[in-house]
């Protein structure tokens, strides 16, 4: 058997917009068994599924997102279907659309799925390029993949790599065609995409993340940001984001530093009108009215808030689910450390 684990991550941490991921504690799972015998499943995989989203995840192999990318990966080498027969077991304790990488860790685990059963030997940076055709921000996908607390970017390319990295996502994805092939061949991504860089964490900093019980597509949370921005917003970012990978990394901690170094003006103002309570929750957690606290942020494209903090946790945590529920919204919290590995694959 093939074990495929894949961390939850938070994209952003404040200032970082598309720029800053965090790999966090709750792992995606594959169990993956490939037998060598004819079988009748569409594209040779069986998909079973067990954990978040289990009533709305497709389970056909040319719907379900972590398979697609598997089918992308492997049509891009020229192997039309999985080897017959794959069974892929998905254990997905991470929630849907909740701003901690749901589907960064669906499009990596697709990725090294795609890698092992068709022998590929892609290196986790080529992993990467694949993971960019289809997630086009590197934040989550780098952190699921490298872990860790990381930097990243998009490289310049040619004008040739660039049109073939801007290929319409339908063509690296398909739409479902009923478990037939329909005989297309993706192009392989350009060599180098993007890059990331890791940085230290300090120890004593663990992440409590509050998960409101409802869904925010992260393309309608995309969909809300302007267009360009004034000089002085992104120069407010710019300050910030220099700081935050010292201010993250220093032990023992500075809580002041570290809320200043996590403030945002590009993607959270924006994004309240999806999230009922933001402003009034980043503003009023502060590590003065809550010792412990180090600093505050939308988890990703949200709705979950981020609270960074050494101490208090329980505390911090009603504090945050206390001015939720007077929104009247409901959310369950979970305390997650930096999962430093990243994904790992393991055979049995
Ligand atoms: N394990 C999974 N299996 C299949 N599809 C998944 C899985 N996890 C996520 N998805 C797909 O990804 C969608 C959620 O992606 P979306 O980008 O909206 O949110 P997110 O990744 O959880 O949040 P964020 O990008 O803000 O961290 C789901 O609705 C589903 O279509
Ligand atoms: N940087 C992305 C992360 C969510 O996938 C955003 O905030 O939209």
């Amino acid at each position: 058997m093939i074990t495929i684990k894949v961390p939850c991550s938070s994209a952003n941490i404040g200032p970082g917009f598309d720029v800053i991921g965090l790999a966090l504690s709750i792992w995606l799972e594959l169990r993956v068994e490939v037998e060598d015998k004819p079988t009748k499943a569409p594209l040779n995989c069986v998909i079973t599924y067990e954990g978040e989203g289990a009533e709305e995840v497709p389970l056909s192999a040319d719907a379900n997102l972590i398979t697609r990318t598997a089918l992308y990966v492997l049509r891009s080498y020229g192997q039309r279907a999985f080897p017959a027969e794959t069974r892929v077991h998905i254990i997905n304790p991470i929630p849907l659309g909740r701003g901690l990488g749901s589907s960064g860790a669906a499009v990596v685990a697709g990725v090294a799925l795609g890698n092992e059963v068709g022998k590929l030997g892609l290196s986790k940076a080529r992993m990467l390029d694949y993971c960019l055709m289809i997630e086009r921000h590197p934040d989550n996908v780098a952190a699921a993949l490298y872990g860790g607390f990381v930097g990243t970017y998009l490289n310049d390319l040619s004008p040739e790599d660039t049109e073939r990295k801007e290929i319409p996502l339908s063509e690296v994805l398909p739409a479902p065609a009923g478990g037939i092939d329909t005989g297309e061949t993706p192009p392989q991504p350009p060599i180098g995409i993007g890059h990331y860089m890791k940085f230290p964490w300090a120890k004593e900093i663990k992440a409590i993340a509050i998960i409101p019980h409802f869904e925010v597509a992260t393309a309608e949370a995309r969909g809300v940001l302007p267009a360009s921005y004034s000089r002085q917003d992104v120069v407010f970012n710019l300050q910030r984001i220099a700081l935050l990978p010292s201010a993250l990394g220093t032990s023992p901690p500075n809580a002041e530093q570290i809320y200043l170094a996590m403030q945002d003006k590009v993607h959270q103002p924006y994004r309240k009108g999806l999230i009922p309570g933001l402003p009034e929750i980043l503003q009023s957690v502060t590590p003065k009215s809550h010792p412990g606290l180090c600093g505050i942020c939308l988890s990703g494209a949200g709705p979950t808030i981020l609270a960074l903090a050494t101490e208090n946790f329980e505390a911090i945590a009603e504090a945050i689910l206390e001015m939720f529920k007077q929104k009247n919204l409901e959310c369950r919290w979970e305390l997650l450390e930096p999962a430093e590995d990243g994904t790992t694959v393991t055979y049995s």
